[in-house]
């Protein structure tokens, strides 16, 4: 816990000292409200020997007073804490989401993007109080409670004794419920993580769901992740009713033990009334820090959990960044000559056992050719497609552009330099422009903007977005208007044309488009790509047709390229390869065809007589 506690005091150094300054405040006003008791003692003892009117009136005045300035110094308190801790949550927020932005995509393999989402979310929201309430009535309440024993031994030294006598067992009590409670604490973080993935995983699945009618199952599940949730909840309360419960009784029993003795020494002579009265009205003003330290206990307990949760994710080491001493390559000049060289690649989580995904990839791609990655399914094309901007590293071998091998690179100028339209199409929330020009030179003017977006629709066949509502400006995506898959793809598509990247990297980017609209498109692309090198994982022998050249990729090794022709008549494993895809392709359109029998049938109805 301190250790954790001493980092997130260095994370706060920008706001040290308006904290400084906060508690400063709180330290006073509780001094402030100590002080009152004393003025209790010195009313009480000068009523036996003075005017009585004058004493009560000053008393009265006096108590008022702190009263007032303790109020003040309260609202100080907050202002000095308050503002500066959302400062803080905002900076510490932002730098998560650009450690998370700044990851390599095997780092996003491991983790539940709703633990990302919680710890984002959730436990910075409790550092946040922990810095703005907990850490500065931590301290408060220590020193409140210390300055209180020494107000109360001076009452009495005996009576003082009997409150210390009872922090032993409080200390035992805290240190056992700190040991539970730090493990429950852990455990209802993480299970508020895995809801949290859960539920994003059924509202993006919910068509899948919903089709093979597994709602009612996915509810089941969630339901006893739920109930798991629940129990942990119960036992963490059960554990802090548990701890308070002897955090309100041992004062209690403390104070009923004093005021036995108290009576006692009073009416013995050996103290008098106002000292009694002192003593009985700061042990009152003692008691409620100690109850605030068991409730502040529990939020430093949850403060060190959400901590750990978040320097864990800010520990993670980024095994994909630029070389401190980047080659530079300059897009604008770039030829686009691709080659690989010995390329091995197996993700972290593969069995030992299990051959490597790429298992020695030899390919060299020229400048401005149209180059077709052909496979079995799973043999790997994808996964080499991603080495190129480095959303993964090679684990062994090189890739290299223009000579450069892209690990020498600085990560903005390779990924200036390539551009991906991945399969399965993300787009964003925002304007169908603001999603093309995603990846476009920020520097060209508005026409030339204007012109390129109308370029990169036109080439991907994406004329449909001028004829939505408000044109290019539509807003599409997750909160805007919905898309078909084959739109969606066009758009990806589009993006990354006007990326106009010297290598452009398509993962099956026409999947989704009927075989006349693939057509259109495979032609457009075929003039405007002159010049770019482009690497294209083809499932359909028609996409095929767009590459100067195939590679066929089969168990981990490029064994084939040539042309299409070239290959059908010297590799009889590509012609193997090329006529599964074609019987593919064929049982496609014969599901597409009855598709449309069954959907006419379903719309006949019967003429009402
Ligand atoms: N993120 C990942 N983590 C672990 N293994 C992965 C990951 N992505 C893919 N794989 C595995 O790597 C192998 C190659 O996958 P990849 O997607 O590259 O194949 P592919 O040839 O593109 O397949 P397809 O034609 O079906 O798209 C597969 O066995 C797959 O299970």
């Amino acid at each position: 816990m301190f250790a954790t506690m001493s980092r997130l005091w260095q994370t706060v150094r920008p706001i040290r000292f308006r904290l400084y300054l906060g508690l400063l405040s709180a330290l006073t006003a509780s001094i402030v409200a100590l002080l009152i008791p004393q003025v209790l003692e010195f009313v009480v003892n000068r009523l036996e020997t003075s005017a009585v009117a004058a004493t009560v009136w000053t008393g009265g005045a006096m108590v008022m007073a702190l009263g007032i300035l303790e109020a003040a110094l309260i609202y100080l308190r907050r202002v000095f804490a308050v503002a500066p801790s959302t400062a803080v949550e905002k900076q510490i927020r932002v730098r998560f989401y650009a450690k998370v932005q700044h990851m390599p995509v095997s780092f996003h393999d491991n983790w539940g993007s709703g633990q990302l989402l919680s710890r984002m979310m959730g436990d910075i929201n409790t550092i946040r109080r922990w810095i703005a309430f907990g850490m500065i009535m931590a301290v408060t309440s220590a020193v409140t409670i210390i300055v209180g024993i020494l107000l109360l031994m001076r009452s009495s030294v005996l009576l003082a004794l009997v409150f210390i006598v009872a922090a032993i067992p409080v200390s035992v009590i805290a240190y056992r419920f700190h040991r539970e409670y730090s493990v429950l604490s852990r455990l209802s973080q993480d299970q508020n993580g895995d809801l949290a993935t859960t539920i994003e995983q059924s509202v993006q699945g919910i068509r899948v769901l919903k089709a093979f009618g597994r709602g009612p199952s996915a509810l089941e599940g969630f339901t006893e992740q739920a109930e798991e949730l629940r129990r942990t909840e119960v036992r963490k309360a059960t554990a802090i009713a548990r701890f308070d419960m002897f955090m309100f009784m041992l004062p209690e029993l403390a104070l009923g033990v004093a005021l036995f003795l108290g009576l006692h020494l009073t009416a013995r002579g050996d103290m008098n009334v106002g000292q009694l009265a002192s003593y009985f009205a700061t042990a009152t003003l003692v008691v409620g820090p100690v109850r605030m330290l068991g409730m502040l206990f529990g939020q430093a307990v949850n403060a060190t959990t959400a901590l750990d949760r978040h320097y864990e994710v800010m520990d993670e080491e980024n095994t994909i960044v630029s070389p401190e001493q980047p080659r530079r390559v300059d897009p604008a000049d770039a030829r686009g000559e691709v080659r690989m060289e010995g390329v091995h690649f197996r993700y972290a989580d593969a069995p030992d056992h299990v051959q490597d995904v790429l298992d020695g990839v030899d390919l060299e791609i020229r400048p401005g050719e149209t180059m077709a990655l052909v496979g079995v399914t799973g043999s790997g094309k994808s996964t080499l497609l991603q080495l190129v901007p480095r959303l993964y590293d090679v684990t062994a071998g090189s890739i290299s552009i223009d000579g450069v091998d892209v690990r020498d690179m600085d990560l903005t100028d390779l990924r200036t330099l390539t551009a991906v339209a991945f399969e399965d199409a993300t787009l964003f929330s925002d304007s169908v422009r603001e999603n093309v020009l995603l990846g476009a030179d920020a520097s060209l003017s508005e026409e030339e903007s204007e012109a390129l977006l109308r370029l990169a629709l036109d080439t991907a066949d994406a004329g449909f977005a001028h004829d939505l509502p408000e044109g290019v400006d539509t807003r599409i995506g997750e909160e805007g208007m919905s898309l078909s898959g084959g739109q969606r793809q066009r758009l990806a598509l589009a993006r990354a044309i006007a990326a106009r990247p010297a290598v452009l990297l398509l993962d099956d980017p026409l999947s989704a488009l009927d075989t006349r609209t693939e057509e259109t498109v495979t032609g457009r692309l075929r003039e405007v790509l002159k010049g770019t090198t482009t690497l294209i994982v083809a499932h359909r022998t028609s996409t095929v047709a767009l590459a100067d050249r195939v590679a066929l990729l089969d168990a981990g090794t490029v064994v084939a390229v040539g042309t299409h022709g070239e290959l059908m008549e010297s590799s009889p494993r590509y012609r193997w390869v090329i006529a599964s895809q074609e019987e593919e392709a064929r049982r496609d359109r014969d599901i597409e065809t009855m598709t449309g029998e069954l959907d006419l049938r379903g719309l006949w109805t019967e003429p009402k007589r």
